[in-house]
């Protein structure tokens, strides 16, 4: 049993709201899960049916479903509430959606007395995580979004594959957008210590831009296919939700491509974007600005430019 308390406030008990939630409890990674959402009963049945595995977990962990009054001593709000992309839809389509829910559930938050740290899984995550910023009034670092922290570990998942390496020995980011314009900075992606141009240029009868050109183009698009093929996806987000979490809980400055508040980094300011960030017990201490090329710096022109034409469609 931990001596500190370390809770979570989840709101939104979809798919992938209850995917980090099961993530949560298999991992033993808080001491108390509160669990809301507009439709009280699925929250309800769904801490109930958590609960029904603690005797098999060995976590010690409060789960219950509750109003927003229970924000107030949060240490993390974790949203993922609202509408999700049907097959065929991109993730700006939810846009306008989303941010209607969001006036609903950032106000009660804030006026419960919460001074924790909101987490941002729904779609289009980046500028959903603008949005919360805007209507919190929180200062940047203590609202972060999962940004491209999913794309990474898709990224880094097939890379692995290709290069028959351990994933976790494999350093690449996908950054930007969450979204159509994101993008892999190639010239700061290495297998450990090699970086991937010195091995496409060392060994090219064997590995090829090409082939990582088409990785770069599956991890992009892989929630479509997912969709296509089962409507949503969820287990990846719920554990990069995990990930995030437990680098919070833990302080342990890990380098995370999360949604963050850019304010000159590459360029960039009043944006928020997937970017290498060090996450911590505060949240985000800062971003790891990565030495881009010129080419790389001109897409992240484009996907920040983007962005801040979704967000300024939110009228906030
Ligand atoms: N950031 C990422 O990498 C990913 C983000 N997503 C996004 O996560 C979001 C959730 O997706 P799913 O869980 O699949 O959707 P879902 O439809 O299964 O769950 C959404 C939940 O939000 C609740 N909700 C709706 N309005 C609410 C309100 N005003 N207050 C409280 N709760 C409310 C609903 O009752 C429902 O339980 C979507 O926007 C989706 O696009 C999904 C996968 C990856
Ligand atoms: C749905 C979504 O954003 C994803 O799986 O990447």
């Amino acid at each position: 049993m931990r001596d500190e308390k370390q809770k979570v406030v989840l709101i939104g008990t979809g798919f992938v709201g209850m995917s980090f939630a099961y993530a949560l409890l298999n991992q033993n990674v808080c001491n108390e899960l509160a669990l809301i959402d507009v439709n009280r009963d699925k929250a309800r049945g769904e801490a109930m049916d958590l609960n029904h595995g603690l005797a098999f977990s060995g976590a010690n962990m409060r789960i219950y479903e509750a109003d927003y009054d229970t924000c107030k001593d949060a240490d993390i709000v974790v949203i993922c509430a609202g509408v999700s992309q049907k097959p065929g839809e991109d993730r700006p389509a939810l846009l306008q959606r989303n941010t209607a829910v969001f006036k609903s559930i950032v106000d009660p938050v804030v006026a419960s007395g919460f001074s924790g740290i909101f987490l941002v899984a729904t779609n289009p995550v980046d500028v959903m995580t603008h949005v919360v910023k805007t209507l919190s009034g929180f200062d940047s670092h203590r609202v972060i979004g999962t940004g491209t922290t999913l794309d990474t570990a898709r990224l880094r998942f097939l890379l692995g594959e290709y290069f028959n390496i351990d994933p976790k020995n494999v350093h690449a980011y996908v950054i930007g957008e969450h979204g159509e314009s994101e993008f892999v900075p190639w010239s700061q992606a290495m297998v450990g210590t090699k970086s991937v141009s010195r091995i496409v240029n060392d060994y090219g009868d064997r590995f090829k831009k090409t082939d990582m050109d088409e990785i770069g183009a599956k991890v992009k698009n892989a929630a479509q296919e997912i969709i296509a093929a089962k409507q949503s996806t969820y287990y990846g987000i719920g554990m990069a939700l995990v990930r995030i979490t437990k680098a919070i809980f833990g302080n342990e400055n890990s380098i995370l491509t999360v949604s963050s508040y850019l304010d000159g980094e590459y360029g960039q300011s009043n944006v928020y974007a997937g970017v290498p960030c060090v996450v911590g017990r505060n949240g985000v201490l800062g971003q790891l600005t990565l030495e881009l090329t010129d080419e790389e710096l001109s897409k992240m022109q484009n996907s920040c430019d983007i962005l801040r034409q979704y967000y300024k469609e939110t009228n906030l």
